[in-house]
């Protein structure tokens, strides 16, 4: 056993960082959103940073298994696995009701689990890249790209959040031309070719307007509309019907398997998720039925990066594409998206990233996309650097919080601005 491999340290540094305020079925986005900093130290002297959600319901996981880790060695990743069995129990907060921001469907303790390991499992794997000088792609089986492709993503948006939080200059876009001004902007400034709308927020006509916009405007490019499951059977098969010339796959436009199966048996469009298949236990009944033809990956969900390529695996053996889903994250989660995705040769879609919405960061130097693309980096482990300070500003922040900006909830939100608003019931439309 090399010595210089056992973790010595955890260190969690819970933080808030803005967040526009974009609009999906639930609400609103607040002004400030939890994420969680894992960073694992060697005895070697090697730190190793991860990412993850950072609402209580995840801290309350995270902290046992960041004792429980010390004294393990960094490299023993599937012990990991079988550690959080062990150390966190179930989380009382897993009440198979759908999440009130991830939109990712129903909250299970496997869920909850799985999302607190990949933040360690991130951490360990840039830990061992950083003490072996490989990258994390060569500690996954090497890249099969040098490049990942990243996809646009739209939001239907308020200029600014009713009370406070950080400016921007992206302005409101609440119609097609908003959206349309919007995508205009991704593709110039980051040469993004293909686009997904956050949908479910206003009624499917006004929706499927916004998709001919974006048509016209860049024909023959994929696009992609996603209403988080908040339309019926029959509004989802309307709305395919309405757009199967331009879409490249609607995605959840109806919630849960039984639905989105009966939608897909209605439709030629192919119909992707990142709420009806989140876990292996979601996969057999969703293929057999073939509710699902593209399953977004996220290495948040399925436990990390070796469990998302195992994914990738499975989606191969059954015929079914691959793409990769965003929540909002900063650039530790964005490297570690564009090392896994640069292993998977069937990862047939750019991937979706929230990462420029998100103006603050606690690494040194930012990512930055040209063509749409992200260049795959060969220095050892993730090849991002912690900036210490902000990552103290930003904890600061949330350590001044009453409380309110340290769980995400995005109807509680919605009602700074629409105090009768409720979380919309499923079917919306
Ligand atoms: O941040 C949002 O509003 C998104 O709707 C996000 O919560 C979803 O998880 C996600 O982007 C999706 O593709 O469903
Ligand atoms: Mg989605």
């Amino acid at each position: 056993m090399n010595t210089a491999l056992l973790i010595d340290e955890v260190r969690l540094t819970p933080i808030l960082i803005a967040d526009p305020p974009l609009l999906n079925t639930q609400g609103v986005h607040q002004p400030y959103t939890p994420r969680l900093i894992v960073e694992v130290v060697t005895r070697g002297g090697v730190t190793g940073i991860g990412e993850t959600y950072g609402d209580g319901k995840y801290l309350e996981l995270a902290r046992p298994l960041a004792t429980a880790l010390t004294g393990r060695p960094v490299s023993d990743l599937n012990g990991l696995f079988a550690l959080a069995d062990e150390v966190c129990g179930d989380s009382r907060a897993a009440d198979d009701r759908v999440d009130a921001g991830g939109l990712r469907g129903v909250q299970t303790a496997d869920k909850l689990r799985l999302s607190v390991v990949s933040g360690f499992e991130v951490a360990c794997l840039d830990a061992l890249g950083k003490s072996l000088g490989l990258p994390v792609h060569a500690l996954l089986g090497g890249k099969v790209r040098d490049r990942v492709e990243y996809s646009a993503y739209l939001f239907y948006r308020w200029a600014a959040h009713p009370d406070g939080g950080e400016k921007d200059d992206w302005g409101a876009a609440l119609d097609p031309a908003g959206v349309v001004a919007q995508a205009r902007r991704f593709a110039r400034e980051y040469g993004f070719s293909s686009f997904k709308l956050k949908g479910g927020v206003f009624e499917p006509d006004r929706e499927i307007a916004a998709i001919r916009a974006l048509a016209q405007e860049f024909p023959g490019q994929p696009l992609r509309l996603d209403p988080n499951g908040a339309w019926s059977v029959e509004t989802s098969l309307y709305v395919a019907e309405q757009l199967k010339d331009v879409l490249e796959y609607l995605e959840d436009p109806a919630s849960g398997t039984d639905l989105m199966a009966r939608v897909a048996a209605g439709t030629g469009v192919p119909l992707a998720t990142n709420m009806c298949v989140t876990t292996l236990a979601e996969v057999p009944e969703a293929f057999a039925r073939g509710a699902v033809q593209v399953v977004l990956s996220d290495h948040h969900y399925w436990g990390g990066l070796h469990r998302t390529r195992e994914l990738a695996g499975i989606c191969r053996t059954f015929g079914v594409g691959l793409s990769m889903h965003s929540n909002t994250h900063l650039g530790i989660s964005l490297a570690a998206m564009t090392h896994v995705a640069a292993t998977v040769p069937n990862l047939d879609y750019a991937c979706d990233s929230h990462y420029p919405w998100q103006t603050e960061d606690v690494i040194t130097a930012r990512h930055v996309f040209e063509d749409g693309r992200l260049t795959v980096s060969d220095a050892p482990g993730l090849g991002v650097e912690l900036d210490r300070e902000r990552l103290a500003a930003l904890h600061r922040r949330w350590l001044d919080d009453d409380g309110t900006m340290r769980e995400r909830d995005d109807a509680a939100a919605m009602r700074k601005a629409e105090p009768e608003w409720r979380t919309p019931e499923i079917p919306r439309w």
